[in-house]
C-alpha cells in the first residue's frame, strides 16, 4: 500500500500493488486493516459507482454537510476522469485550495478526500466508471454543491461541459457558506 500526501493535508493519493500475471491483474482495492496500519481509520459504510457516458461529464463539486458528511475513497472503474477535492473548511490555512489526480483504470490510483472537501470529477474518456467508499449513509436534506468552474479549478478540457441541473445551478465558491469548520 503506498500512500502519498498531496498539497491538501488529509487528502491522499492510495496506490495499492496489483500483481499481474498472464490472466490480468489482482489488486485489493481496499483494505482497512493495511490502511489503518498507515494510519488511515475511516469506517466506510456505503460504496457508490456511477457511469458517465461522454467525456466532459462533470460531477460536482459535492458535500454533504453534518451531521452526515462524508470522507470518501475514490477511484476509476473503467476509462479515465480527473478527480478534485476542494478545502471547505473554515478557518482552514488552505481554505478553498484544490487538489487533483487522475484516476484511471489502467493506474489504479486512489483519493482520500476527507469531511470538509468538496468531491468532484471530470471523465477524459467516454463510459467512465467511477467508483468509491462514502463514510456516511447518503442523506438528501445533508447535500450540497458547488458551482464547478467557481474554485479555481484547471479542469483540463476544452469545451462545454455536462452537467446535472443541480450542478448547473449550484452557487460559486464565493458565495458559499461552508457548513464547516477547520478543526487545527
Ligand atoms: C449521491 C447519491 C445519489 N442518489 C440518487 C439521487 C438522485 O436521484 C440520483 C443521482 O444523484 P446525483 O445527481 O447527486 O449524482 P452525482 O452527481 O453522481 O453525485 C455524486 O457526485 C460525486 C462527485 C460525489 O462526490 C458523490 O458524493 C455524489 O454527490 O441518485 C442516491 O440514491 N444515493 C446517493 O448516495
Amino acid at each position: 500500500m503506498h500512500i502519498t500526501d498531496t498539497s491538501l493535508p488529509g487528502v491522499k493519493l492510495i496506490e495499492p500493488p496489483r500483481f499481474g500475471d498472464a490472466r490480468g491483474f489482482f489488486s485489493e482495492s481496499w483494505n482497512k486493516a493495511k490502511l489503518a496500519s498507515e494510519g488511515v481509520e475511516i469506517d466506510f459504510v456505503q460504496d457508490n459507482h456511477s457511469l458517465s457516458r461522454t467525456v466532459g461529464t462533470v460531477r460536482g463539486l459535492h458535500f454533504q454537510s453534518p451531521p452526515h458528511a462524508q470522507a470518501k475513497l475514490v477511484r476509476c472503474g473503467r476509462g479515465a476522469l480527473f478527480d478534485v477535492a476542494v478545502d471547505i473548511r473554515k478557518g482552514s490555512p488552505t481554505y478553498g485550495q484544490w487538489v487533483g489526480e487522475e484516476l484511471t483504470f489502467e493506474n489504479g490510483k486512489q483519493l482520500l478526500i476527507p469531511a470538509g472537501f468538496l468531491h468532484g470529477f471530470v471523465t477524459r474518456e467516454p463510459d467512465t466508471e467511477i467508483v468509491y467508499k462514502c463514510s456516511d449513509y447518503y442523506a438528501p436534506e445533508c447535500d450540497g454543491a458547488v458551482r464547478w468552474d467557481s474554485c479555481g479549478i484547471d479542469w483540463g478540457f476544452e469545451g462545454e461541459a455536462l452537467l446535472s441541473d443541480k450542478d448547473a445551478k449550484a452557487p460559486a465558491l464565493a458565495e458559499f457558506d461552508s457548513p464547516f469548520t477547520w478543526q487545527g
